[in-house]
């Protein structure tokens, strides 16, 4: 996917831009930069999810996104929460939550699950969808640093077997090299009108 950002507003107060960003499958890129700088903003333009910005996104890459809440479906149980959104067969789906830790939660609802527990099965049901390019916003946030550093480690070997691409939102550049993806940091927002 490529993206040509020339500018984003939010009621037209510059947020984001100029810049350019393009990642394929195989490479990962980790966006970094202080709160407020725009990497959410950046990564919701990426997913398709903002599409009012000055620029072009350009790419037929099939997406999955990662956000910090987990964003389960309440009432279905965590290998429902990975077969419906994605039509992903139920055998693979569970085969998915073995990999990331979670035999034997097949059947729980999700709040029946701890935070870290939430955050793996939304990364199961990410890569149930098969995706190219996998996008992440602060997912290893608010996780103690044991279970951080466990899904992080669980995130590498899924991209490493499926060759998935990444960009992952974060603030701290130490995420983006346990990841081995290449930082770029988000310098300052252009021209925001003083008060
Ligand atoms: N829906 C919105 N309406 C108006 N302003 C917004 C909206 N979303 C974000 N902003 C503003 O755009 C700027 C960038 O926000 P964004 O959430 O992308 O930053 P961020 O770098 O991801 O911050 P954080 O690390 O704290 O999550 C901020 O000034 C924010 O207040």
């Amino acid at each position: 996917m490529r993206l040509d950002l020339a500018g984003k507003s939010f009621a037209g107060r510059p947020v984001l831009g100029p810049l350019r960003l393009a990642v394929e499958r195989g490479q990962r890129v980790a966006v970094l930069g202080p709160s407020g700088i725009g990497k959410s903003t950046l990564l919701r333009i990426l997913a398709g999810l903002d599409r009012d910005f000055d620029g072009r996104l350009e790419g037929r890459d099939r997406l999955a996104v990662v956000f910090q809440e987990p964003t389960l479906l309440p009432w279905r149980r965590a290998v429902a929460n990975v077969t419906l959104p994605t039509g992903c067969p139920e055998a693979e789906a569970r085969a998915l939550l073995a990999q990331v830790g979670l035999s034997g939660h097949e059947d729980k609802f999700p709040r029946q699950l701890s935070l870290g527990q939430q955050r793996r099965l939304a990364l199961a049901r990410a890569f149930a969808a098969r995706p190219d390019i996998l996008l992440m916003d602060e997912p290893f946030a608010s996780l103690d640093p044991g279970t951080a550093g466990r899904m992080m480690d669980l995130t590498a070997g899924l991209l490493d077997r499926s060759g998935a691409g990444l960009v992952l939102v974060t603030h701290d550049a130490a995420e983006a090299a346990r990841l081995r993806a290449v930082p770029i940091r988000l310098a300052g927002s252009p021209a925001v009108p003083v008060p």
